[in-house]
């Protein structure tokens, strides 16, 4: 079994607990306040921008003209076109883009997931930094795909344009990449090395789930 697949096998409960959170029944539903969709973009806008500078260290650990292309194209992919999905939040929620993309203290959980990645971004290989960032765009191409197939949204559907944009297959595309770049650096790691791999995945999992708890709990700090 190529080792993207165990990857995904492992986390399967993880991704199962995903497609039933309430924020992402609320997607499926229509059925989120205007202050979880805010707390969500706020957040949000500042976990790209992170992402954005782990693909800039993942160029400096890559030796590939290849590898550089992808992760240049996809610094491009978020600055250009992830804002879509955002704006749709934004309109239903009431609350204007350039409101929810001024700066905003990173909450607990959205703090503890980036400071995750720019952890395995900075201490490991580039095996390591793609397995911290994998889930990403893979539980999104999941929940898409999903929610597409169950809503079947039409123009009345709030949330149309945030589904479909994540059901296109540009976003089932971009896993592929992750994919086939994991399980090659993976043939060629040795086991401490995977077992690093591994953790980072299962670890960005547990964080995806949390940060749709984040959003749909209003997280902030006690203090
Ligand atoms: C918390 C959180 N997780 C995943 C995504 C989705 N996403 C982020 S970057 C990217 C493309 C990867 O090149 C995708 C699909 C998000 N917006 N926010």
């Amino acid at each position: 079994m190529k080792f993207t697949d165990e990857l995904r096998q492992k986390a399967d409960p993880i991704y199962e607990a995903i497609f039933g959170h309430p924020f992402v029944r609320g997607i499926a539903g229509g059925s989120l306040s205007g202050e979880q969709l805010a707390h969500y973009v706020r957040q949000d806008f500042q976990y790209l921008t992170v992402f954005c500078q782990v693909y800039g260290l993942a160029i400096s650990k890559s030796t590939r003209r290849e590898d550089i292309e992808f992760f240049n194209e996809q610094i491009r992919f978020i600055l250009d076109s992830e804002n879509h999905p955002h704006r749709n939040f934004a309109a239903v929620s009431g609350h204007s883009m350039k409101e929810l993309e001024q700066a905003a203290t990173l909450t607990p959980t959205a703090r503890n997931y980036t400071r995750h990645m720019l952890y395995a971004a900075h201490s490991g290989t580039l095996g390591e930094l793609l397995c911290a960032l994998y889930p990403c765009p893979l539980t999104y191409w999941e929940i898409g795909l999903r929610l597409k197939e169950e809503v079947r949204p039409d123009d009345s559907h709030p949330f149309r344009e945030w589904i479909e944009f994540y059901a296109d297959p540009v976003v089932g595309d971009i896993c592929r990449e992750f994919a086939s770049r994991i399980d090659r650096l993976a043939a060629d790691a040795g086991a401490a090395e995977r077992a690093r791999m591994e953790d980072h995945y299962l670890t960005s999992c547990r964080m995806e789930y949390m940060f749709w708890s984040m959003a749909y709990d209003l997280e902030g700090w006690p203090v």
